[in-house]
Parts: structure tokens; sequence; C-alpha cells
């Protein structure tokens, strides 16, 4: 398994090794002992999966607010999706801006979104399946959004923004500059 970090160092592109042979291939996709040494001591305790049947399906902006906050560790397993990581943690050098990285059920790469990050994708292809481990658990009182195509954050999304497929929460997020302070940066290691 490789650990790339991204130009927002905090954020982590792993890539794990494949062993292809006649019968297709094998991977590991997660050891704790090894994540816990190149990212840091997150628990994962609930794991999701969604099928996006539509390309130019986006889902988010999401995250969830403190103390509620998660990290997410998301891959493809079925297709391909453009994985985005906005950092929203005031007092970040790197506050409003974002990383990117193209996911497929083919390359196996999967992304570190740590708290404090909101987080989103694009789909790629028709019938993509994205699965994720996150660090919390699902609280609807603490889950918000930004708008995924505000232009102060500036994603270039892989097709017209108003061709996107997007659900009618996703259709009315706010804007990063009404967000106010939702994380505070810590100099330390997230
Ligand atoms: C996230 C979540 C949702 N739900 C229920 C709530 C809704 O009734 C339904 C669909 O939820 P939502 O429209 O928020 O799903 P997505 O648009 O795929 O949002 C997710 O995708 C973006 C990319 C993210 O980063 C978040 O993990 C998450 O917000 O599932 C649950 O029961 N548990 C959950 O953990």
């Amino acid at each position: 398994m490789q650990f790339e970090r991204l130009d927002i160092a905090d954020v982590v592109l792993l890539k794990p090794k494949k062993f292809g042979d006649a019968r297709g291939y094998f991977m590991e996709t997660f050891r704790r002992n090894l994540f816990e040494e190149m990212v840091g001591p997150y628990q994962f305790v609930q794991d999701n999966q969604s099928l996006s049947a539509d390309v130019g399906t986006i889902r988010g902006l999401h995250f969830q607010l403190e103390p509620r906050a998660q990290g997410k560790l998301v891959s493809c397993i079925a297709g391909a999706i453009l994985d985005v990581a906005v950092d929203i943690r005031s007092g970040s050098p790197t506050y409003g801006r974002h990383v990117a990285a193209e996911l497929t059920a083919e390359n196996g790469h999967m992304l570190w979104v740590p708290p404090g990050f909101a987080h989103a994708f694009c789909t790629l292809v028709a019938d993509t399946k994205v699965s994720y481990k996150v660090t919390d658990y699902y609280s609807p009182e603490h889950d918000r959004g930004l708008a995924f195509d505000d232009p102060d954050i500036g994603i270039e999304w892989p097709m017209p923004t108003g061709q996107a497929v997007l659900s009618g929460k996703d259709k009315q997020q706010p804007k990063l500059r009404d967000l106010g302070t939702a994380f505070t940066f810590s100099s330390a290691a997230s």
C-alpha cells in the first residue's frame, strides 16, 4: 500500500497493491496498523455505500459539525469518480482550497478526507458505486453542506454544472462565505 500526501497534506491518497492472476485480482484495502502509522489514530465506526445510476451525479459537498465530525476513507468499487475534499478549518493556511483525485474500481485508489473537510464526488461513468468508512456515526442534526459549484471554492467538475444530477438538498446548499467557523485549524497533525 502506498500513501501519497496531496497538495493539502492532511488529505492522503492510498494506493493498495493489486495482486493479479488468471482468476482476477486480490488487494488488501485496509490495515489498521499501517493506517494509524501513516495517517493517524482514527477509528472507523460505520461503512457506507452509494450507487449513482447517472454519469455526472454529484453528491456533496457534505460534512458533519463537531462534535460529530467525520473522517472518511473513500473508495470506488464500481465505475469511477472524481473525489474532492475542501479544507473548511478556520485558520488553516489552505482554508477554502480543495484537492481532487480520480478513484476508480480499476485503480483501487482510496482518498482519506479528514474531519474539518467538506467532501463531494462526481461520477465519471454510469452505475458507479462508492464505498466509504467513516470515523463517527451519521448524525442528521450535525449534517451540513456547501454548494458544489461555489465560485469561491472553484472546483472544476468534469461537466458543465448545469448538467449535474443532484439531490434536492444539494441544489440549495449555502456558500462557503456564509459558513462561519465550523472547524478551527490545529497545526498539530490532524
Ligand atoms: C450519509 C448518510 C445518509 N443516510 C440517509 C439519509 C438520507 O435519507 C439518505 C441519503 O442521504 P444523502 O442524500 O445525504 O446521501 P449522499 O448525498 O450520498 O451524501 C453522502 O455523500 C457525500 C459524498 C458524503 O460525503 C457524505 O458521506 C454523505 O452526505 O441516506 C443515512 O441513513 N446514513 C448516512 O450515513
